[in-house]
């Protein structure tokens, strides 16, 4: 793992942003994983800044997100349909019919067979864009998630509804439940960068890089990833071990 750490969240968010942009110079049919949450929103910001201001180029780019609350419409203003496309994709170029969120709604088992197939039919995911939980979760795989899961569907634990409960009225209304990307499809991309900040996510990271391989800390299957760089702010990175 290659671990880079920024003085303050600007500069953090500055370097992610540009990496996926040089990403999209290197290669215009980039495949990108996105990720949703709080943690890339400045990052998001950035790109559609670049984007007015150098006029990136993203018309032939494809996306493929990490989750989606089951139950909740693309319309829905907490779903990551919605957050992707206010968030970023409406202040890009790229056509919608090229970003990818997995359906909360319809057949949920035919949902996660023809999400793995379509990023399969795209040539893989390039470059992964991940935030962290505080418990370890990546995408929605909560602690104990099989580490040779595919895109599946996946209970939320409490924690987790607790602490998105600040996007929803209320935790009652927060989905119980969510279609994600298996840890095995994570582990499939080619190069993965997790961007994580604030003293909150201090013992995940530290568990993450410093910890045993388990799967009752998904993210530290990233141990095994071949390309994996984590952004942090100096608060994120205070745990890890020198
Ligand atoms: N499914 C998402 C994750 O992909 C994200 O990494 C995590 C962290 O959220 P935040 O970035 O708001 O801390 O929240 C959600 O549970």
């Amino acid at each position: 793992m290659q671990i880079q750490i920024f003085q303050d969240e600007k500069s953090l968010h500055h370097a992610v942003a540009q990496t996926l942009i040089d990403a999209v110079k290197a290669n215009p049919k980039v495949v990108l994983g996105l990720a949703t949450g709080s943690s890339p929103l400045e990052t998001y910001n950035n790109m559609m800044v670049d984007h007015l201001k150098n006029g990136t180029d993203y018309s032939a780019v494809v996306t493929f997100n990490l989750d989606e609350y089951v139950g909740l419409e693309g319309t829905h203003t907490q779903s990551y349909r919605y957050f992707m496309n206010t968030s970023l994709f409406n202040g890009l170029n790229i056509p919608l019919s090229q970003t990818n969120v997995p359906d909360g709604t319809g057949d949920l088992k035919e949902v996660c067979e023809t999400y793995e197939a379509k990023i399969a039919k795209a040539g893989g995911i390039d470059l992964q864009l991940l935030g962290i939980g505080t418990n370890g979760h990546i995408g929605f795989n909560e602690p104990g998630t099989s580490f040779d899961t595919r895109t599946h569907i996946t209970e939320l634990l409490q924690e987790t509804i607790d602490g998105n409960a600040r996007f929803f009225e209320s935790a009652a209304s927060v989905p119980k439940k969510a279609v994600t990307m298996g840890i095995q499809t994570i582990m499939d991309v080619k190069r993965v960068i997790l961007i994580a900040y604030g003293s909150k996510k201090a013992a995940a990271i530290r568990d993450m890089v410093n910890g045993p391989v388990t799967e009752s800390m998904p993210a530290s299957i990233l141990q095994k990833h071949q390309d994996v760089t984590l952004f942090l702010d100096e608060e994120a990175a205070a745990l890890l071990k020198a």
